[in-house]
């Protein structure tokens, strides 16, 4: 950067004027910059709506997980992630899954909690009971602000006072509970809790402070469970290392987080895919790992009578099908037809499916031949194209990279160096 990023009314301009803006403020060469701009005209229009200062769009590949069979119903998985070999493993496990019947999948309705927080109150536990008398009211008041979703069915449904306490800090929560349908629903709780607030302090004889959803949408949660056949998976060591593999994340938190990136790396890719809020899961799923004052795995791993693999995965998942970017982007809706969804609930109970058979497919690799083998040999694609393979090229370096079985960017150079002829083949 050679010039000030301080430009006052950048976020007034068109994203071409933007562009050229931060090319000058860079000093670098337009060309370095260009793939910043690189989208079509339709989707820059929709990027510039979609968030603040856009300039242009980064491409994520988007791949379609084969394989799933939820509930008896088949289903194409679309799935939006920069890693190599996610959705591989994904589609393998969905394969195995399908010899026993599948995932079954069930849901709890989509319940959201928006907090009030209430400072300075002199009395908090007559406050809560004051509260606590008026729900009935509160709730009222707080449907008015959202008739459609009453209408839909939904709406605040319940509340529930906290009496919050950290050292000398002590406030009062109110926790609206409300059912938000086929919405993330943090808009709409969001509204609902303003427009209580002031109705709220003035019961609690207090100061309200903060009003909006919590991500620990404990009340929304899915679940998806699986048998896996012992003979499909390579055998009775193989079940029985996974469930060593998930007693290793259940018992220790350094594995468990590993563990609960290798759910979320199915989870996330459903989420981005189809325009929901990426950073709204995965806070909802870390907290839920942890909601025992431990943290620990999603999921469970046991063996059935007959010797089989019994995944269970259960956590919550706030995922909407008509609001934020699923409504805005073209792409998310296209993912949302392709899966044929028709609620928000069914979205979510997928979406478990597929973190679950994740999860089953990295351990499965961890527990028999290690995760290099599958996920460096996709990867390897990767890396021929950074050692600046081209296509004609790609396909004879990552076989070679896969076969010396050192997925490195220095190997794939000199490998890439051989087969065009520049230099002495090793004397290995
Ligand atoms: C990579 C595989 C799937 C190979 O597995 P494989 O056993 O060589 O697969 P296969 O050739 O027997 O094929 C079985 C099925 O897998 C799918 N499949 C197979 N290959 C492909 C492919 N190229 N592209 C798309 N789909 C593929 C496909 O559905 C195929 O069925 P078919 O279509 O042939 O009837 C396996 O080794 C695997 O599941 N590995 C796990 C990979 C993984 O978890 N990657 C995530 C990144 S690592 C990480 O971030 C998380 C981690 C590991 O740290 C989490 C943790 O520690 O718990
Ligand atoms: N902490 C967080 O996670 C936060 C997240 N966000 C963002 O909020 C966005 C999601 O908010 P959300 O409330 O879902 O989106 P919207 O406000 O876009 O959608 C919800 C609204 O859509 C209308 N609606 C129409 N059909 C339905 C239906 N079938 N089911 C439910 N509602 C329906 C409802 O009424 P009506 O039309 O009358 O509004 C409802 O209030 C995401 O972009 C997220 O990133 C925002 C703040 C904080």
């Amino acid at each position: 950067m050679n010039a000030s990023s301080r430009i006052p009314g950048f976020y007034k301009l068109d994203p071409e004027s933007r562009f050229r803006r931060i090319v000058e403020a860079s000093g670098l060469p337009a060309e370095q910059l260009l793939p910043l701009r690189q989208t079509d005209a339709g989707m820059a229009a929709i990027a510039d709506r979609m968030i603040e200062n856009a300039v242009g769009t980064i491409a994520i590949p988007l791949g379609i997980a084969a394989n799933f069979l939820v509930n008896g119903a088949d289903y194409l998985v679309p799935m939006a992630t920069e890693e190599p070999s996610v959705v591989a493993a994904a589609s393998n496990a969905a394969l195995i899954a399908r010899e026993r019947g599948g995932f079954r999948t069930s849901g709890n309705a989509p319940v959201m909690i928006a907090q009030v927080q209430i400072l300075d109150v002199a009395d908090p536990h007559g406050a809560r009971l004051r509260l606590l008398e008026a729900g009935d009211e509160l709730i009222a008041l707080a449907n008015e602000q959202d008739p459609l979703l009453v209408k839909l069915g939904g709406g605040a449904r319940a509340i529930e006072v906290r009496l919050v306490d950290s050292g000398d800090f002590r406030c009062v929560v109110l926790h609206l509970q409300v059912d938000v349908r086929d919405a993330m629903g943090a808009n709409a709780v969001n509204t609902m809790a303003e427009a209580l607030a002031p109705r709220i302090a003035a019961i609690a004889r207090g100061r309200v402070l903060l009003r909006i959803l919590s991500n620990k949408a404990d009340l929304r949660l899915v679940r998806a469970r699986a048998v896996f056949d012992a003979e499909k998976l390579g055998g009775p060591d193989v079940v029985d290392g996974i469930v060593n593999a998930y007693r290793f994340a259940a018992a220790d938190p350094y594995r468990a987080a590993t563990h609960n990136k290798g759910i979320m790396n199915g989870i996330s890719a459903v989420v981005l895919a189809t325009g929901n809020d990426t950073r709204a899961i995965e806070a909802g799923a870390h907290c839920h790992a942890c909601r025992d004052g431990r943290y620990t795995s999603l999921s469970h791993f046991e063996k059935d009578a007959d010797g089989h693999l019994v995944g269970t995965l259960e956590l919550p998942l706030a995922l909407g099908l008509i609001g934020g970017a699923t409504k805005t982007h073209p792409t998310a809706q296209a993912a949302v037809k392709l899966l044929g969804v028709e609620s928000a609930v069914q979205l979510a109970e997928i979406t478990a499916a597929v973190g679950l058979a994740q999860n089953t497919a990295a351990l499965r690799a961890l527990a028999t031949e290690g995760i290099q083998r599958g996920h460096m040999s996709l990867h390897a694609r990767n890396v021929a194209a950074a050692a600046g393979a081209v296509e004609g090229e790609i396909g004879a370096l990552v076989e070679r990279l896969v076969a010396d079985g050192h997925v490195r960017l220095d190997r794939a150079q000199q490998i890439l160096a051989e087969l065009r002829g520049e230099a002495e083949a090793p004397a290995d």
